[in-house]
C-alpha cells in the first residue's frame, strides 16, 4: 500500500511523550500470558521510539470489562511484555487522572509506561470527547499500532487520531502493507479461502470476495450449507439450511463476477463431534443421513492444492475442517502446508487471519512460512469485507 498516512519516519520523538496505541488483548489462563504473539509484534515499535528518546506511553485495553475488574487488570500483561521486550515497563494503576499524570511526569526520554485498561473507563467504548481529552493531556502524539483494534471507534483507537498529531506505528504499517497487497492492489490472479463453521457471520464477506479475487474456495462447516443449497444430501452435518437461498445468490454473484467458486467434490465423515471418531471419506452423492461431514475429502483436497497452484495471491480466513479434532484437521492442514511450500518457492504471496486460522497454521507448523499472518480476529474480518476501518480511516487524514 502506499503510504497514505504519516509513521514514524516522519515524526522526531526524541523527548517527546509518545501515547502509543497497541493491542495487549492477549489470551490469558491462571493470570498468564498464553500466547505472546500480540506482545512480540508491537515490540519493534516500542523499542524504536524508546531507542529514539520517546516516552512511550502504552494504552490498550484488556477484555471486554464493565467499569474496574481486577481480573482484567493489564499488569501482568504490562510485566509479560517487559519480559518479552527485556526492558522495565512502569504501570500506572489509571489511564486517566493524577495516577497517570504522575507516572507520565516521572518518566525520563526512552523510558517506557502501560496505563491501565482503557476500558475501565466505559467513555472509551463510547469515543467520548471528555475522555479522550484527558487521555490526550497525557502525549504529544499518537501512535496507533493496533490494526487488531482498528475496527474500534473508541477514544483510544479512533478520538486521539483527531486530537493530537497521528502516526502509525510499525505494526501497523507491515500489516496495511501485507493486506495491500493481498486484496487491494495484489498480484493476480488471487484465490481466497474461506472456511469456519457458519455462512452467516461471513456473508458479507463472501459478497465483497466474490467481487475482487477470481477464485474462492469455500470449506469448513460453511461449505454445507452451499452444498446443501445445491441439493446435496448432507446428513446431519452443520448446515444453516435456511441460508440457502442466500449462498445461491453468492454463487450468482461469483458467476456475474467471473469469480470460480470451489465446493468441496468428497468430505470425510463421522458419525460423532470427536476426535478419533471412525470416519470414511465420501463422494457428494453417498454422505450417510447419520453421517456428519467434519472435513474436505481427498479429491477436494487435490483441487484445493490445484486452485492454489494456479494462484499468485492467496488470502486465508477459516479452516476447512474441524481442525481441533484429529484427524478432521487434515484438510486444513495440508493444504496450509502446500500453501507454504508455495509461498518458500516465491510463486505465492499468502496472507491468513483469524483466530482459529493462526491456530490451524501454527498446528500445521507452516504460520511462520506464510508472507503475513495477521493476530487480527474482527478487524480482519471486517477488512476483508471491505469495511473501512476507524483506526485506520483516522491516519489518512493527514
Ligand atoms: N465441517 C465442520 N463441521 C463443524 N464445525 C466445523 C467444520 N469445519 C470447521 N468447523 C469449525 O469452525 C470453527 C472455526 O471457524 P471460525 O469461523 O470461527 O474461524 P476463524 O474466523 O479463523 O476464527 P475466529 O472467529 O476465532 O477469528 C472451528 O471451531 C471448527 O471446528
Ligand atoms: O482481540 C481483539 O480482536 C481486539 O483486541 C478487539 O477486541 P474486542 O473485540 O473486545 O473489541
Amino acid at each position: 500500500m502506499t503510504k497514505s498516512f504519516r509513521t514514524l519516519d516522519d515524526v522526531n520523538v526524541k523527548g517527546k511523550r509518545v501515547l502509543l496505541r497497541v493491542d495487549l488483548n492477549v489470551p490469558m489462563e491462571g493470570g498468564r500470558v498464553t500466547d505472546a504473539t500480540r506482545l512480540e509484534r508491537v515490540a519493534p515499535t516500542i523499542t524504536e521510539i524508546s531507542d529514539k528518546g520517546g516516552k512511550v506511553i502504552l494504552l490498550a485495553h484488556f477484555g471486554r470489562p464493565k467499569g474496574r475488574d481486577p481480573k482484567e487488570s493489564l499488569k501482568p500483561v504490562a510485566d509479560a511484555l517487559s519480559k518479552v521486550i527485556k526492558r522495565p515497563v512502569a504501570f500506572a494503576e489509571d489511564c486517566i487522572g493524577d495516577a497517570a499524570a504522575a507516572a507520565v511526569a516521572a518518566l525520563k526520554d526512552g523510558d517506557i509506561l502501560c496505563l491501565e485498561n482503557t476500558r475501565f473507563h466505559k467513555e472509551e467504548e463510547k469515543n467520548d470527547a471528555g475522555f479522550v481529552a484527558e487521555l490526550a493531556k497525557l502525549g504529544d502524539i499518537w501512535v496507533n499500532d493496533a490494526f487488531s483494534a482498528a475496527h474500534r471507534a473508541h477514544a483510544s483507537t479512533e478520538g486521539l487520531g483527531h486530537k493530537l498529531p497521528a502516526y502509525a506505528g510499525r505494526t501497523m504499517q507491515a500489516e496495511l502493507d501485507a493486506l495491500g497487497k493481498a486484496l487491494e492492489a495484489p498480484t493476480k490472479p488471487v484465490i481466497a479461502i474461506i472456511g469456519g463453521a457458519k455462512v452467516s457471520t461471513k456473508i458479507d464477506l463472501l459478497e465483497n470476495l466474490v467481487n475482487k479475487v477470481d477464485a474462492l474456495v469455500i470449506g469448513g462447516g460453511m461449505a454445507n450449507t452451499f452444498l446443501h443449497a445445491q441439493g446435496v444430501a448432507v446428513g446431519k452435518s452443520l448446515a444453516e439450511k435456511d441460508l440457502a437461498a442466500t449462498a445461491l445468490r453468492i454463487m450468482e454473484k461469483a458467476n456475474a463476477a467471473n469469480c470460480a467458486i470451489i465446493l468441496p467434490v468428497d468430505a470425510v465423515v463421522a458419525n460423532q463431534f470427536a476426535a478419533n471418531a471412525p470416519s470414511h471419506a465420501y463422494g457428494l452423492d453417498a454422505i450417510p443421513a447419520d453421517g456428519m461431514i467434519l472435513d474436505v475429502g481427498p479429491q477436494s483436497i487435490a483441487r484445493i492444492h490445484a486452485a492454489i497452484d494456479d494462484a499468485a495471491t492467496l488470502v486465508w480466513n477459516g479452516p476447512l475442517g474441524a481442525f481441533e479434532l484429529t484427524p478432521f484437521d487434515r484438510g486444513t492442514v495440508v493444504s496450509a502446508k502446500h500453501a507454504a511450500e508455495r509461498t518458500r518457492a516465491k510463486k505465492l504471496i499468502s496472507v491468513a487471519g483469524g483466530g482459529d486460522t493462526v491456530a490451524a497454521l501454527n498446528q500445521a507448523g507452516v504460520a511462520g512460512d506464510f508472507s503475513y499472518v495477521s493476530t487480527a480476529g474482527g478487524a480482519f474480518l471486517e477488512w476483508m469485507e471491505g469495511k473501512p476501518l476507524p483506526g485506520v480511516e483516522v491516519l489518512k487524514k493527514g
